[in-house]
């Protein structure tokens, strides 16, 4: 125990002793002790986490409790406000400007659940006190505005300095624009590439999204132009893949791995949500059931190195939600609630970890 005396220095002293785990440097170094105060045996402050949805919150609370008692005594009484402000590597630029990090969410394979995943994530971030908006990308079956019960609203337009620009509209807190939104559904069908990556470019570039912490984009599934297009049109902070376990799912989540992992493209994988993990019967909740076959995430996350970021199960609510307009992350199935939950808090530390030791994503640089 030190010098009794509380001020201060010996108060950062004694927090420069909690490590955060991710970061791997103590929390007066990285700046997130703010606000300190004193009373009569009784020390405040608030730590500035690195995201709302930080799975590390309870646990860095007790480090700076337990610091400070070792430090000051058990007697002292210790009042941590825990905030957050979200992370970025970016310093403005011309597209989406105030958006601090954009995250694809891509699939190899068609109808494995990306944009359910999109839809919950989102929501799970936002309700963890996150800014998030989603850009439905997925020029070809934009399912959006069906999740989210937005089917008849329009974005509005606003001028910018003489340009159009499109107001996201709001639902259940997320800012969501969709070609949906824009084109009659079908018609987007029979687009062919080049007038598709228009299109993209136009919701990209024409968007005022205002400030957001987490952009989702759903991709469209595959591999194609359009994904080409987003990364050389946006600095994509990094991509989550959606897989089932099947192998014919794993097989195609593996050339969209590798997509983004081509030199030319780089941007960083930051984990595998593997959705229709299990079934569990609401009346035996304790019995998983593996319909298509167990552990393939983790299989693909050991053999490129990434992590699991969560295991979505087959739920009929998911898809009960999805169609009628409100995210299954807003029901009060539990199970359903704490795996996208889990996956969103995972994905936002993958976020937050990258943000302290990749450099800047770079937009792609096209040689001609
Ligand atoms: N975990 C789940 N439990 C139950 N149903 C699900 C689950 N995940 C997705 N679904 C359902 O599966 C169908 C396909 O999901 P979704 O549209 O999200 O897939 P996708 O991969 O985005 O498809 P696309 O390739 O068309 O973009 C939807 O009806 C959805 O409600």
């Amino acid at each position: 125990m030190g010098d009794l005396t509380i001020n201060k220095e010996k108060i950062l002293q004694a927090l420069s002793t909690v490590q955060e785990p991710d970061l791997k440097k103590d929390l007066v170094t990285l700046g997130m002790i703010r606000d300190v105060e004193t009373g009569i045996d009784l020390i405040s402050f608030t730590v500035v986490l690195t995201t709302p949805a930080c799975p590390l919150k309870e646990l860095i609370r007790k480090e700076c409790t337990d610091a400070i008692h070792k430090f000051f005594g058990d007697h002292i009484r210790v009042n941590i406000k825990l905030t957050a402000d979200v992370t970025t590597t970016r310093t403005g630029g011309p597209v989406v400007p105030q958006v601090k990090n954009i995250i694809a969410v891509a699939s190899g394979k068609g109808g494995v659940g990306k944009s359910t995943v999109t839809a919950n994530l989102a929501m799970a971030l936002s309700r963890s006190g996150a800014k998030v908006g989603i850009l439905d990308a997925d020029i070809y079956g934009p399912s959006m505005p069906v999740m989210f019960g937005a089917e008849d609203m329009q974005p509005r337009i606003v001028q910018r300095d003489g340009r159009n620009m499109m107001v996201p509209i709001q639902q259940w807190g997320i800012k969501l624009i969709s070609m949906g939104f824009l084109v009659p559904a079908d018609s987007a069908t029979v687009w062919r590439g080049p007038m598709a990556s228009t299109a993209l470019r136009q919701l990209i570039g024409d968007v005022e999204w205002g400030e957001l912490d987490y952009l989702l984009i759903d991709l469209p599934p595959g591999t194609s132009d359009i994904h080409l297009t987003l990364v050389q049109a946006l600095p994509v902070t990094g991509a989550v893949i959606v897989t089932t376990p099947q192998k014919v799912a794993l097989a195609d989540a593996i050339k969209g791995l590798a997509m983004f992992r081509q030199p030319q493209i780089n941007v960083p994988v930051l984990g595998i949500v593997e959705n229709m993990s299990y079934f569990t019967p609401a009346e035996l909740p304790n019995n998983k059931y593996y319909l298509f076959g167990k552990d393939g995430g983790q299989q693909l996350a050991d053999k490129f190195d990434v992590q699991v970021l969560g295991h979505i199960p087959l739920v009929q609510g998911i898809r009960e939600g999805g169609d009628e307009g409100r995210p299954a992350y807003l029901s009060d199935d539990l199970i359903t609630k704490e795996a996208f939950q889990e996956a969103a808090e995972n994905l936002a530390q993958q976020v937050a970890i990258r943000n302290a030791t990749l450099a800047k994503t770079k937009q792609v640089e096209i040689r001609v």
